[in-house]
């Protein structure tokens, strides 16, 4: 590898910096920093209810949708701070997409679900839409289930290829970066494990985050896990440290199940 490349690979991807978020007058995050390195997975990590979701629906601004809930302090990605009222919140959430925990298919074909997201974006020929449209399948490990019905409904799917079906939406569009919020909760031990796959396959192209209840995910998935607790950011390192030398008490005694 050369030297650019390691750089690279280290790089910081978003910094989050002293944010404070909240839901009215609750204050749901209290001066949280950390920073997500490009192409590497991060996990989030705690008892329900400190804030992991909301951290993560701070990184693609889609609290903008709710009326009373604001953020402070910095997200830079790639150095701009995505807080700013005049960022463009299409091209922001093109750049950093999101997977949810239950699967949502739009109520349309296969290929309707991929190729509707991308012409948001773009203006693409038929046959460059085919392209595209089986490229983000593919990077979602779906294409050899469906490519013989793609005219079929989405809907039609199981759970777990509901949720590749919404990777490959998010991926059709080329994101940057890729949220996951317990993308695997509603999934069978089958589909978790080919979803997990995925992701650490997708990491190798984008910087991903992952909520997660499940420890063993965490660990099997992540580069880096964050453990947070009512709102504050407890502990960050690398997943190996955080899981068997973690520095902090309230770590030790979530990962050991004393709590949450
Ligand atoms: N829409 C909302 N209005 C008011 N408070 C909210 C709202 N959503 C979340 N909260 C509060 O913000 C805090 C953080 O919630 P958040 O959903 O981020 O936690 P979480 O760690 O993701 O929990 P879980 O693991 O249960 O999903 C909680 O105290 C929660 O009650």
């Amino acid at each position: 590898m050369n030297a650019l490349a390691q750089v690279n690979q280290s790089a910081t991807k978003i910094s989050v910096r002293s944010l404070d978020f909240y839901y009215g007058a609750t204050r749901a995050l209290k001066s949280v920093s950390l920073s997500l390195h490009t192409h590497k997975v991060t996990a989030f990590i705690g008892p329900s209810g400190c804030g992991k979701s909301t951290l993560l629906r701070v990184l693609n601004r889609m609290y903008d949708l709710y009326p009373g809930q604001r953020a402070e302090g910095e997200v830079l990605l790639d150095g701009e701070n995505i807080l700013d009222p005049a960022i463009d919140l299409n091209a922001l959430r093109a750049r950093v997409g999101m997977i949810f925990q239950k699967p949502t298919p739009f109520p349309m074909s296969i290929y309707e679900n991929v190729a509707f997201g991308i012409r948001l974006y773009e203006k693409l020929s038929r046959a460059d839409m085919d392209v595209r449209v089986e490229e983000a399948l593919r990077g979602a490990a779906l294409w050899d289930e469906v490519k013989d019905k793609l005219q079929a409904s989405g809907l039609g799917l199981s759970g777990g290829q509901q949720q590749r079906l919404c990777i490959a939406r998010s991926v059709a569009v080329q994101p940057e970066v890729m949220l996951f919020d317990e993308p695997c909760s509603a999934l069978d031990p089958i589909s978790t494990a080919k979803v997990e796959e995925l992701i650490e396959e997708l990491s190798t192209r984008y910087t991903i985050a992952i909520v997660t209840h499940n420890m063993q995910q965490a660990v099997r998935v992540s580069d880096y896990t964050a453990f947070m607790y009512l709102g504050e950011l407890i502990e960050f390192g690398d997943t190996d440290d955080v899981f068997n030398r973690p520095r902090e008490k309230r770590t030790q005694d979530y990962i050991t199940g004393r709590f949450g």
